[in-house]
């Protein structure tokens, strides 16, 4: 019960005090009602018209408002989510975090604002407006007969307490199978021409066809109870109050302590004693079956965001000078893969850094940008710095560039720095790829390479000490290639670069062979071709 009064928001009381005082007023007009049985007395018409007037009214009001008042609720959770969605980082989200998010926005957000709105201002005036009639009954027909039936009032705490547990693991069951069903979903359709190439979509539809049965298990599971739910409300508080309500106003009648006014007005208002416990309990199914979305929806809510590079950006102090790395040790899902990586990289200088396929090459690159832990040491001249500033110091071009929908501009300036973008969207991007061009799912397509530069130009637009592109250029022609170099040694920075084509190594002046996670060769390009077989292999492999 406390959970559920925390749940509540204010917009829920005021529809618990809406039924509360609508319930008053009908179980006045009832009395009202049972007086003119007894006396037809012109005042008493009066006060009876304008009683069922003021009914009719919150009756209208209580259909309307509460929908009006869970819509806003769900709006206002949706624009909160959206800007979490919008200070966390999307790079790196797998579909499962995306599925997570749009059914947060999307089912959940509705779920749970009908819980909170629609099935917990029901809930509360369930307990409530039944002890107001009782009390109209004390005090306008007899307190005794008020007493017997408030015996059965006692029972409501218990019965809504049973009936929250035996729903409660099939909500959260079905709020699993169904974030499952979208998560299956949104990947099959990430992935339809991988899986059209691959032939694989009789597997997709099996997949999804699966976890589409299970939701549909939960579903009905969830009806199931809620069958049982409003068979048990209606049976002991429907059946029970009528019947002990005809009892009491027969025998009250008879034996003359009550008037045929105040029998029939007992009669009427039993229905209204259990009225909001029979309408909360056939609501009760779409009602508990939002609280376990509420708690996804504040958990999301309460998640800090994720660092953000530009943040520390004015914190961090700016770095300058040699990057030295010592003893450095990567390991993945606990698996070491690279061992005792030390090497001292001169303000400026450009490393290109090569070796096989697994070797730990992006994995090192990661780490150099603080996106991937690390131990050991790296420092920037004097300065030992954490992964959270090299985040901030370090400017990371992966292989795989993600266009975001917009301009050109918007795409390379991100983080709407506002800084001079011209030379570099001149050199990188010229004229072909303007700054006002509109890419991504709404805009224009780019090429594979042409992504690639202006994933590029992003990544140098950052204007930071060290640049470190892992294979950013691998799609890129040569010249394109070169011109990339050239562009970024022009901004002063030290470039350090993954590559596969030895002859983009020989542009740089050092180079590192990575081998099995370790170091096999650091020399200048010349004397690394000369003597590491990896290195003389590919040089080799290149030229045919
Ligand atoms: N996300 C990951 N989780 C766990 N292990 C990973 C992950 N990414 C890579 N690995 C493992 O780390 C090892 C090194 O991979 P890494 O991508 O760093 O090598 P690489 O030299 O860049 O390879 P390539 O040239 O093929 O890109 C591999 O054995 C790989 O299986």
């Amino acid at each position: 019960m406390r959970s559920l009064l925390r749940d509540i928001p204010s917009v829920g009381w005021l529809i618990t005090a809406l039924i509360v005082v609508r319930t008053i007023v009908m179980a006045l007009v009832i009395i009202g009602l049972g007086s003119l049985i007894d006396a037809p007395v012109l005042s008493t018409m009066w006060w009876l018209g304008a009683g069922v007037l003021i009914a009719a009214a919150l009756l209208f009001t209580e259909a309307i408002l509460p929908q009006r008042l869970r819509a806003r609720t769900e709006a206002a959770w949706r624009q909160q989510l959206a800007q979490k969605n919008l200070s966390l980082s999307s790079t790196g989200a797998s579909s499962r975090d995306d599925a997570q998010l749009i059914t947060l926005a999307t089912e959940s957000a509705s779920k749970a604002s009908t819980y909170t709105v629609l099935f917990l201002g029901p809930f509360f005036a369930a307990f409530l407006a039944p002890i107001a009639v009782i009390l109209v009954i004390g005090i306008a027909i007899s307190w005794p007969v008020a007493g017997i039936l408030s015996i059965g009032l006692c029972l409501i705490p218990g019965v809504l307490s049973w009936a929250r547990s035996m729903l409660k693991g099939a909500g959260a069951g079905y709020g699993r199978a169904s974030a499952q069903l979208a998560g299956v979903f949104l990947e099959s359709v990430r992935t339809l021409g991988t899986t059209l190439v691959l032939d694989a979509t009789d597997s997709r539809r099996q997949l999804i066809t699966k976890k589409a049965e299970q939701m549909r298990a939960q579903v009905m599971s969830l009806l199931y109870r809620n069958q049982l739910m409003i068979l048990v409300t209606d049976g002991t508080f429907g059946i029970a109050t009528t019947a002990v309500a005809a009892v009491l106003a027969s025998a009250g009648f008879s034996a003359g302590s009550l008037t045929l006014g105040q029998a029939v007005a007992l009669m009427l208002l039993s229905r209204l004693v259990i009225d909001p416990v029979n309408r909360m309990g056939r609501t009760f199914y779409t009602g508990m079956a939002g609280k376990p979305s509420l708690l996804a929806i504040n958990r999301a809510l309460a998640t800090r965001p994720e660092h953000r590079p530009d943040e520390d950006l004015d914190q961090a102090p700016l770095q300058d000078g040699d990057m030295v790395i010592k003893n450095l040790n990567i390991s993945r899902d606990e698996t070491p893969i690279v061992h005792d990586f030390s090497v001292s990289i001169p303000a400026r200088s450009h490393v290109a850094i090569v070796g096989p396929s697994g070797a730990g090459k992006s994995s090192l690159a990661l780490s150099l940008a603080g996106l991937l832990d690390f131990s050991g040491d790296i420092f920037l001249g004097e300065h030992r710095c954490s992964s959270q500033e090299l985040r901030a110091l370090v400017s990371f071009v992966p292989q795989s560039p993600t266009l975001f929908t917009g301009t050109i501009a918007n795409n390379i300036d991100l983080a709407r720095t506002g800084a001079d973008s011209s030379m570099i969207h001149a050199e990188l991007l010229g004229k072909e790829l303007s700054a006002d061009l509109k890419v991504g799912e709404t805009g224009t397509s780019v090429s594979g390479g042409q992504a690639a530069r202006i994933s590029i130009a992003r990544g140098l637009l950052k204007q930071s000490r060290i640049i470190v592109l892992d294979e950013a250029t691998a799609q890129l022609d040569y010249a394109n290639a070169q011109q990339v170099r050239h562009t970024a040694k022009s901004l002063e920075c030290t470039l350090i670069e993954i590559t596969h084509r030895p002859s983009e190594a020989l542009d740089a002046d050092v180079v590192v062979v990575l081998e099995d996670g370790r170091i096999s060769a650091i020399d200048t390009p010349e004397n690394v071709a000369q003597h590491n077989a990896f290195f003389q292999k590919a040089v080799s492999e290149e030229h045919q």
